[in-house]
């Protein structure tokens, strides 16, 4: 996430007033230099290990630089007195059909709460044809006409099953009128040959608007005191860099007084994924972000809880799409959901997490198409402990993976004690707005390397030339900061060149690891330079960086409340993917040990993704074998079990 890039970057002026720090810790006010940086997710995991100074390096004093929840502040307006609202979510599967449709019109008539708010996302598949419209109107295909016609068939029959009489010709009307406006809109892209941001968010938030439309007619059939709410008028969020927004709660809570004034109602039924900049043009949450719109509206009305169907029976322990042992988790924490969801568990967004755990509203994620199955309750873990009957603190709760990475390695031992290497890696990292994954830097010093998207990784490595080339033009570093920075800068073009990434007409860098291997995807590598005699040059014995791009990478997420202090666990992890024979390329933890993440070469992950899981899990054959019951167990015990298992 840029801001903490810009943390990062700005490390030298951070004071402990700024920040919130662990316990018995200071923070080292002089020049403050990363001693050990490792970010593992963007949620409470903002740390760094910094050292007191030269005289004492074991010292090491953590840093968590921002309490994301913090800007979830409201005026305690809302809700109206004595009202208590239950939220529910219900994504593009839940909707998907006419049938679908009706269904959770009566999942939410059975809701006995006194006041509903319910967020639907758009008809399965529509967003993705409302982008498709764009992109063909962009490339000046004429195919968007009749792909917009497709979109107007598959609604206007959803419409005719599920509605009739008045509702029918009124949400026709509407439906119709839309589709004209944007067939206009999509002419002047088509003619222009660009569309702009907010030309696209309004085009692609039209789904929810009709779903939301739909639905609030179904439920208004019923005799239930129901309105349909526009969340653009309603939920305002600025942009926040690296595809990200932020909600400004304040306004929002405004707005939705404003709204629910003029439109009480005991039902409401909302558009997700859609809002508004404060000056009030359309925006989106960015995709997959009705779960998000869920959890805004349930910090604003205070609700007693959100309930996000899918469909799937609840979280588990791993995408059950890739691991068929996964088992249901029944509860999660906050920050375990953020976890699994920040590392590639999609059936919750993890943005959803922040406005809900700051009034501590407990999320729970059930099943549509098995309404018997109790689901994942998300909530603080002291309620957690209760529920279980037992600390779950301990415990690996589940994996979660993201593919499609880069990882950017900066290494040599000339960096070691350098002040500013690291604030200038990632203050250029920050210019360009790149989502840094996880970041690791070793105690020694000598290297840094953090995972960007894929297809950041263009963007990221020319930043980074041009930040070290614009040092070196100001002629503003000392020595050894020039001589890092020359050999950064010089690495980075070369890696650059190596890639095909930068406008260079030579031939191809001899030092770099090859060619894509297929799909265009980047290869390459500055190695360290040799010289003939195959001895290193005197660049690499000075101990000056060398940069490589290492593409194809995926990350691998062990997540769990606290399980980092649990003996043990790291050396079952890592001794699980030794067996599976996968080669760790990086590893990073952070100190506020939620996780261990791993990252590893794309084609090994989801055999590593397997391998770890069936380490901290009992398959279900073992659990039907009869030799022990179902759920987790500690790592030493495990390997015995398994060991034996495995004999059996
Ligand atoms: N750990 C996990 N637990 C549950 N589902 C997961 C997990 N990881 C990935 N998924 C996938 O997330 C999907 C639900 O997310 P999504 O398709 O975005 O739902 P919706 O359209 O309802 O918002 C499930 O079908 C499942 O395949
Ligand atoms: N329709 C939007 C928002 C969303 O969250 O959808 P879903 O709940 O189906 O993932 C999208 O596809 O991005």
């Amino acid at each position: 996430m840029a801001s903490f890039s810009a943390a990062i970057a700005n490390l030298s002026s951070i004071s402990p007033t700024q920040t919130s720090l662990y316990p018995r810790h200071r923070l080292f006010q002089s020049q403050c230099r990363p001693f050990f940086l490792s970010r593992s997710s963007h949620f409470l995991l903002k740390d760094l290990t910094l050292p007191r100074g030269r005289k004492t390096p074991d010292t090491v004093i953590c840093a968590s630089f921002t309490d994301v929840t913090s800007n979830v502040s409201l005026e305690e307006k809302l809700p109206p007195k004595g009202e208590t609202w239950s939220v529910h979510k219900f994504g593009g599967t839940c909707v998907g059909t006419s049938q679908r449709i009706k269904n959770v019109a009566e999942i939410i008539l059975k809701d006995d709460s006194e006041r509903k708010l319910v967020i639907v996302s758009a008809m399965s598949k529509v967003t993705d044809m409302m982008y498709a419209l764009i992109h063909k109107a962009q490339s000046r295909d004429e195919s968007y006409i009749s792909s917009l016609d497709a979109v107007l068939e598959k609604h206007s029959a959803t419409a005719h099953d599920i509605l009739e009489g008045d509702s029918l010709a009124s949400f026709l009307s509407k439906l119709h009128n839309d589709i004209s406006n944007l067939k206009a809109m999509l002419r002047a892209i088509y003619i222009a040959g660009h569309a702009t941001e907010s030309f696209t968010d309004f085009v692609v938030g039209h789904g929810e608007l009709w779903s939301a439309q739909m639905l609030s007619l179904v439920i208004r059939k019923k005799g239930v005191d129901c309105k349909w709410m526009d969340t653009r008028d309603v939920i305002i969020v600025n942009p926040s860099g690296s595809n990200q927004v932020d909600p400004d709660y304040l306004e929002s809570e405004q707005r939705l007084e404003k709204w629910y004034s003029l439109h009480p109602c005991k039902v409401i039924i909302a558009t997700g994924f859609i809002a508004s900049t404060p000056q009030n043009i359309p925006t989106t949450l960015k995709r997959d972000g009705s779960d998000f719109s869920a959890a805004i509206m349930g910090a604003l009305f205070r609700a007693c809880q959100v309930t996000i169907w899918t469909d799937v029976d609840g979280v588990y322990s791993a995408d059950p799409r890739k691991v068929s042992e996964a088992v249901i988790l029944k509860t999660l924490s906050y920050q375990e959901a953020w976890e699994m969801s920040y590392f590639g568990a999609n059936v919750l967004h993890p943005r959803t997490i922040i406005p809900v755990m700051r009034y501590g509203i407990p999320i729970m994620i059930r099943n549509i198409f098995n309404l018997s199955a109790p689901g994942t309750k998300i909530c603080h873990p002291s309620v957690n402990d209760n529920e279980d009957g037992q600390n779950l603190q301990n415990y690996v709760k589940g994996f979660a993976t993201i593919d499609n990475l880069a990882l950017i390695n900066v290494e040599g031992t000339g960096m070691a004690g350098v002040p500013g290497t690291a604030s200038a890696i990632f203050g250029a990292v920050k210019d360009v707005g790149a989502n840094v994954i996880m970041i690791s830097q070793a105690s020694s010093e000598h290297s840094v390397c953090f995972a960007v998207p894929e297809k950041e990784v263009k963007a990221v490595a020319e930043a980074l030339q041009s930040r070290f080339r614009q040092a070196l033009d100001n002629g503003r570093l000392s020595q050894p900061s020039l001589m890092t920075a020359m050999k950064i800068a010089r690495d980075v073009e070369e890696t650059l060149r190596g890639l095909g990434l930068m406008g260079w007409t030579g031939t191809k860098n001899p030092s770099s690891w090859g060619r894509p291997s297929g799909g265009g995807a980047v290869v390459a590598r500055t190695e360290p330079q040799r010289n003939t005699s195959g001895r290193t040059s005197p660049a690499e014995s000075s101990g000056i960086p060398q940069v490589a791009i290492i593409p194809n990478c995926s990350i691998l997420a062990a997540v769990g409340q606290k399980m980092a202090s649990t003996p043990g666990v790291s050396a079952s992890l890592f001794n699980a993917l030794a067996k599976a024979n996968i080669n760790v390329r990086a590893i990073a933890q952070g100190c506020s040990e939620y996780n261990i993440t791993v990252v590893v070469k794309r084609e090994d992950c989801i055999k590593a993704l397997r391998a770890v899981h069936s380490r901290f899990y009992l398959s279900r054959t073992t659990i039907s074998m009869g030799i022990i019951g179902p759920g987790l167990i500690g790592s030493t015990l495990l390997d015995q079990l398994r060991d034996q298992v495995q004999f059996l």
